[in-house]
């Protein structure tokens, strides 16, 4: 646990970067520090490790004031990655993980055995251990550096906006591959951005930051969508946090209809005005036979138009507005946990389930 108290940072300019923060991060969870540009977000990140000394206020980890341990010994249970990865530009990919258990005195074939080890736990593979950081992409080096920050096997870890200078779709790999490894892991993280998006997707919880280092709003991802503090929070969040706020709201009772369903690999019977679900074998869904389409023998998948996305129950029910958007039929098609056909929703039945919810969005 990291508690802040009372804590603030003023620079010798004058500049006051963080106002009085208080504030407790959990242990075991991804704590998000979002905010605009400037808002003090990496001082107070970087006053945990003291990177940068606190002006005045304390910070306990596990109870503990961390200025009664020496910076060095400090940072060795904290591990850090920043943007870009920072790696040693002339150390193999391998000695760069190896880089704190090195430092720690571990001998250099202990500390190389772990780096592989860690090199598997990012999902990268071995051989690539060789290879210098220029010889790796945007997001494989943000995988070594996140997999050097965890060589020492610190309890937390600070992450000031690691996958910012990804692409979005290597990005959210990223962001995937960091909630997997905290399920395994349990590390207590604070993690640096100024994406809201990604705050909501990463965070258990979010604390929103403004000007002045100034904490708005701290809770979970669905009350700061929800329940905005402010009008800095509500604008900071956007205009569509009520959609994005569907993705907190789920539904495992949302009543379905059935449509009519053919198998690929055997007759249609009696096509008719309505569209038709195509099924495989083992009742997965594989797209739709349009109305009135005639098909002579056995199904083949080539008369079919792609459905749109599938909805699996029990999910947040963001994903059951999409299938039914998306969906070419209009309606969208609802699967259990096995990937199996149940069911079909339209939009409006969505809608009719969020307005009924008690926890309904944007409603206090
Ligand atoms: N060494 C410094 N000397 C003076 N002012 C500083 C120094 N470092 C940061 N600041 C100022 O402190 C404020 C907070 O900066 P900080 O880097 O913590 O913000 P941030 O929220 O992380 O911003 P960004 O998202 O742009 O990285 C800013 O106004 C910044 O200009």
């Amino acid at each position: 646990m990291i508690e802040f108290r009372d804590v603030t940072k003023q620079y010798p300019d004058g500049t006051v970067a963080v106002d009085k923060l208080n504030l407790t991060v959990d242990a075991g969870t991804i704590t998000v520090f979002v905010g605009p540009s400037g808002c003090g977000k990496t001082t107070s990140l970087r006053m945990v490790n003291r990177m940068i000394e606190a002006t005045s206020g304390t910070i306990l980890i596990d109870g503990k004031d961390i200025k009664d341990s020496a910076p060095a010994s400090l940072r060795l249970g904290i591990g850090y990655v920043i943007q870009q990865a920072g790696l040693f530009p002339h150390r193999t990919v391998l000695d760069n993980i190896a880089t704190v258990p090195l430092l720690s005195g571990w001998d250099k074939r202990k500390a190389r055995s772990r780096a592989a080890e860690l090199l598997e736990t990012v999902g990268l593979p071995t051989e690539m251990g060789k290879r210098y950081p220029v010889q790796l992409s945007g997001g494989q080096q943000q995988r070594v550096g996140v997999a050097r920050a965890l060589a020492a096997d610190p309890p937390i870890l600070l992450m000031d906006e690691p996958f910012s200078a990804v692409d979005p779709v290597v990005r959210e790999d990223l962001q995937n591959e960091l909630l997997r490894l905290q399920g395994e892991l349990d590390k207590t993280i604070v993690f640096v951005t100024h994406d809201i998006d990604e705050a909501v997707r990463i965070g258990e919880k979010v604390a929103v930051f403004r000007k002045g280092g100034v904490l708005a709003q701290y809770g979970t991802p669905a009350d700061v969508l929800r329940y905005p503090a402010d009008e800095f929070v509500a604008s900071f969040v956007g205009r569509d946090r009520g959609y994005r706020g569907l993705s907190f709201l789920e539904s495992s009772g949302i009543a379905v209809d059935q449509v009519p369903t053919a198998t690929v690999g055997e007759p249609v019977s009696g096509a008719g005005s309505d569209w038709v679900l195509v099924l495989d074998a083992n009742s997965h869904p594989c797209g739709w036979l349009p109305p009135n389409t005639t098909v002579d023998g056995p199904l083949g998948s080539g008369s079919l138009v792609a459905g749109g996305s599938l909805y699996t129950t029990g999910t947040p029910l963001r994903g059951a507005l999409d299938a039914a958007l998306s969906s070419p039929a209009s309606r969208g098609v609802v699967v259990d946990s096995d990937g199996k056909y149940v069911g079909v929703i339209t939009a409006r039945q969505v809608l009719d389930e969020i307005e009924g919810h008690p926890e309904s969005v944007g409603k206090p």
